[in-house]
């Protein structure tokens, strides 16, 4: 298999059940990928995020060839060595993350050159470059550079937006290096507008894909605008590679698209709002941290199988991130991404049994329950 491989196992509706192969392994659509932004998913081990079912993590190019940079990591063996991940890995391209972390940046045709946010010292990214760190990262899927439209935009300006990061495109593929097993994706952009989500479609089909991802989304639009964009986009997309919407999102986003043909999605909401205490369960979601936990003996969620609802109650949870404990980030991490592995092999299995729109209007149902 040159690049990666996709089998669409089953459909239901728009729904996809779906197989994608790479060099180190198999990853069940829909899948949910925890972010692992500087080589690791931070309050977990390797192993943890391995017991709660994930198949795949995500790294970013935007720290990494910051800290300890791409041929420190190139040297030493890859990401998966460096990490001791023998999964697949799939890296950001950058470019998001530099017009969210960094200042003083500038943007050109050629690229984009911005400060480190960690020393202030000056870095270029281009296509080009972009590739050549996610191949020293021995990423199995390495994203495009793109420029992530800001939310809100004009026509005018997701248009210019847009055709330059579809130039962008054209240059990542010029300059990644095929290899069986490895595989890159474009990401579709275009912002609100109907008519360059289609064109943005077009352009990247013409150039070829192993998967493609629906970027410029999860940047504040809100779910309404989010699911539009998604209904009018998604038609357009072949049906028989990946789609990854980028940076998605909460179970109620998740579940609605992937009723809306995605097939895969991260996001830093299970991890980020883990570590402050905020905890996803079926009914909806739990502040640890409110008094009103203090002194409740149940679990977090009475169906989790996660070390945090196996071993604990509420009461210690909450005990734990009072008194600033590492433990309690720990555990409340590992729940929320054990949780949403659940949620993911819910969906799939619902899509196979046929079942899909039952299962996800009852899951949808119970997050609005409240009072959890
Ligand atoms: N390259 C790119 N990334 C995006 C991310 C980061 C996803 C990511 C991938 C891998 C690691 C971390 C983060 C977005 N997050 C929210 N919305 C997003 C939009 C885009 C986008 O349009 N382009
Ligand atoms: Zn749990």
């Amino acid at each position: 298999m040159t690049g990666i491989g996709f089998e669409l196992l089953k459909t239901d509706g728009r729904a996809r059940r779906g197989r994608v192969s790479t060099a180190h392994g198999v990853i069940n659509t829909p899948a949910f990928m925890p972010v692992g932004t500087a080589a690791t998913v931070k309050a977990m081990t390797t192993d943890a995020v391995k017991s709660t079912g994930a198949e795949i993590l995500l790294g970013n190019t935007y720290h990494l060839m910051l800290r300890p940079t791409a041929e420190r990591v190139g040297q030493l063996g890859g990401l998966h060595r460096f990490m001791n991940w023998d999964k697949p890995i799939l890296t950001d391209s950058g470019g998001f993350q530099v017009m969210s972390l960094s200042d003083l940046r500038t943007m050109t045709e050629e690229g984009v050159t911005f400060k480190s946010h960690l020393d202030g010292s000056k870095h270029h990214l281009t296509p080009e470059r972009s590739i050549q760190i996610q191949h020293l990262l021995d990423s199995n899927i390495t994203m495009c550079l793109d420029e992530c439209t800001p939310f809100p935009a004009t026509e005018a300006q997701a248009a210019s937006s847009m055709r330059l990061s579809m130039r962008w495109a054209k240059r990542s593929k010029d300059a990644f290096v095929e290899r069986p097993g490895y595989g890159l994706f474009g990401i579709v952009q275009g912002g609100v507008y109907q008519d360059l989500r289609a064109e943005s479609v077009a352009a990247l089909s013409d150039i070829g894909f192993d998967g493609y991802a629906i970027g410029g989304l999860a940047v504040g639009e809100g779910q309404e605008t989010m699911f539009t964009v998604l209904d009018f986009t998604e038609p357009l997309m072949v049906k028989d590679r990946p789609r990854y919407l980028m940076g998605v999102g909460r179970p109620s986003d998740l579940i609605g698209a992937v009723r809306r043909g995605v097939d895969m999605f991260d996001c830093v909401m299970p991890t980020r709002s883990g570590r402050t205490g905020q905890a996803f369960v079926r009914r909806g979601t739990i502040n640890i941290r409110n008094a009103r936990h203090a002194h409740d003996e149940r679990p977090l969620d009475e169906e989790c199988g996660c070390p945090a609802c196996r071993n604990h109650s509420r009461a210690y949870l909450h005990h734990l991130f009072k008194a600033g404990e590492m433990l309690g980030p720990m555990l409340l991490t590992w729940h929320n991404l054990h949780y949403y592995q659940d949620l993911m092999a819910e969906l799939r299995q619902a899509i196979e049994d046929g079942r899909f729109e039952e299962v996800a209007s009852a899951l949808e149902a119970r997050l609005n329950e409240g009072d959890v």
